[in-house]
């Protein structure tokens, strides 16, 4: 039994203008998720939405907004998004490797649910140390008490910081439409070798003719974007993704 395949159709590729009932079309065709890609035209060359779209959506919503920050200082959207009714929020490794553990906390003391992505180009090493969990142990001898710090990988326990998903990205971010990097495999791969119940979502050109090669590596959590609003039975696309992880799962 692996862990729930998650569709989250990204609405990067739908009509903005209609955004509401694009969203609803999205989830009446079978959408577990839904993924907000927020760019700052810095981090990435391109800009998209923020805070204020997050709110409106969620007037006419309950569904789980996936939030994919792909911004230079995340930090600075953690207030109001949680404010604005984000439900996860990913960010990324390459502008937080200074202060993730804060970040976390922030993410989580707003009630949201914390996320790590990383480009293409960033080696999956560099999430190990927020999938690790501290445990501290003391241990009385006598009049001394020891105090012991342990890095568990893995363990439902209590920790500090865990992020509870990995984005791991399959095109450069910044648009959709792009072509799939069959490369960034290798990542899922030893990360869902490592973690067997990690969320491990992947993003960027993914499709009827990509699933397979990512729900094989370890993948549970598909994002798509121009493969299911390009197509003219969405329901059918989603369903498809569906399959192919809960395929891969059975077997394994
Ligand atoms: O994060 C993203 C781009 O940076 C998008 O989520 C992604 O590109 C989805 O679009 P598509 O499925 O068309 O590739
Ligand atoms: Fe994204």
């Amino acid at each position: 039994m692996g862990v729930a395949a998650k569709i989250a159709p990204s609405m990067l590729s739908s009509d903005f203008a209609n955004l509401a009932s694009e969203a609803q079309r999205m989830l009446d065709c079978g959408a577990d998720w839904l993924h907000m890609d927020i760019m700052d035209g810095h981090f990435v060359p391109n800009l998209t939405i923020g805070a204020p779209v997050i709110e409106s959506l969620r007037k006419h919503t309950k569904a789980y907004l996936d939030c994919h920050l792909m911004v230079t200082n995340p930090l600075d959207y953690v207030e109001p998004l949680g404010k604005a009714g984000a439900s996860g929020f990913t960010f990324h490794v390459e502008v937080s490797r200074d202060n993730w553990g804060e970040l976390v906390q922030r993410i989580k003391s707003k009630g949201m649910r914390p996320g790590v992505s990383l480009k293409p180009g960033t080696p999956i090493e560099e999430v190990y140390p927020l999938l690790a969990r501290l445990m501290l142990s003391n241990r009385n001898m006598g009049n001394v008490v020891m105090y012991e710090v342990y890095v568990v990988h893995n363990l439902q326990v209590e920790g500090e910081n865990p992020v509870e998903m990995v984005l791991v990205m399959t095109v450069e971010p910044g648009f959709g439409g792009q072509k799939f990097m069959p490369e960034t495999m290798d990542k899922v791969r030893a990360l869902r070798k490592k973690y067997p119940s990690l969320d491990i979502e992947v993003d960027g050109g993914l499709g009827p003719s990509t699933i397979d090669m990512a729900a094989s590596a370890g993948a549970n959590c598909i994002v798509a974007g121009s493969s299911v609003f390009g197509a003219p039975d969405s329901a059918q696309v989603i369903s498809l993704l569906r399959k192919s992880v809960e395929e891969v799962q059975k077997n394994n």
